[in-house]
């Protein structure tokens, strides 16, 4: 059995970042620079490509929205503009999964839920091996990660490992491009809180990000060498009866330049069925949220800013009933 120690200094840091602010920077995280480098090249890579030869991944040609997303096609922000970015998005597989492919007992059988499907890749063979490679080293860190906020919560450092054998964690490569700076209704991610548990962000060179303060002011949280951003999303607020919170935050790239960013949005197996813990309703209080499939939940999230109503009702998701 591995036996892990964590500096309780560290879980109290954390536990305090997760509960007032909802974002923090992560360093020392043991992905190497170099494959956090090499990753926003495979996306210029990808995004350089014509226009058609993108739309042959569409994502609307994906029952559960892999693919391609081309500009001003997502509206993550319904009271604003569409945004202008585009990305690619690729879920769980267990070729990118090195801790998978390691091992050998094959004890673990894939989630049972529709969100559970293959990724739309383009043919450029350099491509997968390029996102493979960050993929594996990003989903590492997120399982350490997921051993750390248990600790946070109070847990035993295990608590969530059996739910994160094949977790829906995905990976989105964006490309903004440099906006206009007289339309400040324009952004290129409109406000939005994440829908999984958590995201490790790779931001490129230009800051954009900016997240939403108490005061209501909008703060900017800059690229920092060698770190990542982490921030908790609404499954683990959901899940923590909100002792974790998830912060509102944006993407306005007024920069002159092009920016790219490399989020993992981090959540469960896709079949986990989310109760608020039990541990983090003190007595006398109740469950804030009712439970919910990890897999439904995050095909409704997408849904909604992805699809028209009328396509969201043609494409019916079958919804996972909870015992
Ligand atoms: O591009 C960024 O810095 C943040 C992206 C983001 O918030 C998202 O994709 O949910
Ligand atoms: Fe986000």
């Amino acid at each position: 059995m591995e036996f892990i120690s964590y500096s309780g200094h560290l879980v109290a840091q954390l536990r305090d970042a997760c509960t007032r602010v909802g974002f923090f920077y992560i360093k020392d995280h043991g992905v190497p620079q170099a494959t956090t480098d090499a990753i926003f090249d495979t996306a210029k890579l990808f995004f350089d490509q014509d226009l058609e030869t993108k739309n042959e991944i569409h994502y609307k040609k994906s029952s559960i929205l892999r693919g391609y997303e081309p500009t001003g096609e997502v509206r993550t922000d319904a009271t604003k503009k569409v945004d202008l970015n585009e990305a690619f998005n690729c879920g769980y597989e267990p070729d990118l999964d090195s801790q998978h492919r390691a091992d050998k007992t094959g004890t673990s059988a894939p989630a049972r839920s529709a969100m559970q499907g293959p990724n739309a890749w383009p043919t450029q063979p350099e491509f997968k091996i390029g996102v493979a490679a960050y993929y594996g080293d990003v989903l590492a860190l997120a399982r350490r990660l997921v051993r750390l906020f248990a600790k946070a919560l109070g847990l035993s450092a295990e608590f969530f490992d059996s739910v994160v054998t094949h977790p829906g964690a995905m990976l989105r490569l964006l490309r903004y491009p440099a906006q206009d700076r007289t339309q400040p209704d324009a952004l290129g991610i409109g406000a939005h809180t994440d829908i999984e548990c958590f995201t490790i962000l790779a931001q490129g060179r230009e800051p954009a990000l900016q997240i939403l303060q108490v005061d209501g002011d909008w703060i900017e949280a800059p690229p920092v060498h060698g770190t990542f951003v982490v921030n908790i999303g609404d499954m683990l607020a959901r899940w923590s009866n909100d002792t974790f919170i998830s912060t509102v935050h944006r993407v306005l790239n007024v920069t002159g330049q092009e920016r790219y960013s490399v989020p993992f949005f981090f959540g469960p197996n896709y079949d986990t069925v989310l109760h608020p813990l039990k541990t983090c309703i003190a007595e006398g209080e109740v469950a804030k949220y009712d439970p919910v499939v990890a897999g439904d939940y995050v095909y409704q999230r997408l849904a909604k800013s992805r699809l028209g109503k009328q396509e969201a009702e043609v494409k019916q998701f079958p919804q996972t009933v909870i015992a």
